[in-house]
């Protein structure tokens, strides 16, 4: 199931007027692909993430996530429908310090009424998929800051989502750490079939993305040539 955004136009209120944060941005990711999309501050990244995850609501378009038409819904189905069909990697991976890395996926699929039991063997099963086999037990001061990495975008995909949404994943790493995370994103788009759609600064570790697009004052297209 693919991601597709279609003709979104978003508006911030910004004193007597507004601010043009997405201006009729279209792109579709396709499942196991990942799209890059590179910008400078204040281009409209973040708000395109945000409205891919069904956290904002543009003034207009449309927004399918899994073949939904997510602006129809009323607020609950769209709670419902993100909790289900959309994993977000956000770029602090927010680990709750108390929990062990099996248990971080465990509370999420606890959120989606999963049995602990059936939760746990997913979470088992998501973590060998992201290199973790072995650390499953340890919580995230006896983690590197990669493996926090891997431990929260295996988190976002415990529920198997349709869609994955990933914010600067390598913001907080090294040269190294950062391109290997680049990589897992990869993978683990293949591996599990998901559409990525992820927003970076970084344009040394590219190579991970089947696609890059470029954002410029709202808007979406192909890359300057450099
Ligand atoms: N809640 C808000 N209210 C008003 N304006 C906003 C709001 N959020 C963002 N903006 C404005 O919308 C535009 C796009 O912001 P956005 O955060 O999407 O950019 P960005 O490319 O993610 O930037 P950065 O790389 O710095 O995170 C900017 O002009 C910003 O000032």
């Amino acid at each position: 199931m693919s991601l597709e955004l279609s003709n979104v136009t978003l508006t911030y209120p910004d004193g007597d007027g507004v601010v043009t944060a997405l201006d009729r941005v279209s792109v579709r990711v396709a499942p196991g692909e990942v799209t890059a999309v590179v910008g400078p501050s204040g281009s409209g990244k973040s708000s395109l993430l945000a409205v891919a995850a069904t956290l904002i609501r543009p003034d207009s378009g449309t927004v399918r996530v899994g073949g939904t038409d997510t602006l129809g819904l009323r607020p609950r189905e769209t709670a419902e429908l993100r909790l289900a069909e959309v994993g977000i990697v956000f770029q602090q991976p927010n680990l709750i310090s108390s929990l062990t890395a099996v248990e971080q996926l465990v509370v999420t699929g606890h959120m989606r009424s999963r049995p602990v039991r059936e939760a746990r063997a997913s979470a088992m099963e998501t973590l060998a998929a992201v290199g973790l086999s072995g650390k499953e037990h340890r919580r995230p001061h006896q983690l590197s800051g990669g493996e926090r990495q891997r431990v929260n975008i295996a988190r976002a995909l415990a529920g198997r989502p349709s869609a994955l949404l990933v914010d600067e994943p390598t913001a907080a790493l090294d040269h190294d750490r950062g391109a290997r995370v680049m990589e897992l994103v990869g993978e683990a788009t293949r591996t599990f079939g998901v559409a990525t759609l992820l927003v970076t600064h970084d344009t040394e570790h590219l190579g991970a993305a089947g696609r890059v697009l470029e954002m410029r004052d709202g808007r979406l297209g192909a890359p300057a040539p450099a």
